[in-house]
C-alpha cells in the first residue's frame, strides 16, 4: 500500500519521540557532529544498508565532522511519510551505537 503523507501534526507528534530532529513541513532532518572525519565517514555505510534494506532512502551529506541526514517519501510527491520516521528510528539506533552526542 502507497504511503500516506502525515499531516503537519502527526510530523510534530512524531518528532517528539525523534529528539534533535527537526521537520521543514516536507522534509524530516538531523545534523549529527562526530569526533572527526573518519568517524562521520564510517556511519555513513551502516545507514546505507538500513536503508538498502528498508528500500528507502534519504539525503546524506558530509562535511568534516558533520553528516545532515534529510529524507522525505519520493513517491508521494516529496513529502513526510511513516517510512521516513522509521528510518529516522533506525538512523538513531546508529547513532546511539556511535555514541553520537
Ligand atoms: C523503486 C524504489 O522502490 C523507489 O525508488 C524507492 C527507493 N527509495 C526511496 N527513498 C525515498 N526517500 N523515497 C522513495 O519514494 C523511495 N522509493
Amino acid at each position: 500500500m502507497a504511503p500516506r503523507p502525515l499531516s503537519p501534526q502527526e510530523i510534530q507528534d512524531a518528532l517528539t519521540e525523534l529528539p534533535g530532529w527537526t521537520s521543514t513541513g516536507d522534509r524530516i532532518e538531523r545534523t549529527y557532529t562526530f569526533a572527526g572525519h573518519l568517524a562521520a565517514a564510517a556511519i555513513v555505510t551502516e545507514i546505507a544498508r538500513v536503508q538498502e534494506s528498508l528500500n528507502h532512502h534519504a539525503d546524506l551529506t558530509l562535511s568534516y565532522d558533520k553528516l545532515k541526514v534529510s529524507v522525505n517519501t519520493h513517491s508521494v510527491g516529496g513529502k513526510v511519510t511513516e517510512l521516513d520516521t522509521e528510518l529516522a528510528h533506525r538512523i538513531e539506533q546508529i547513532a546511539v551505537e556511535h555514541r553520537v552526542a
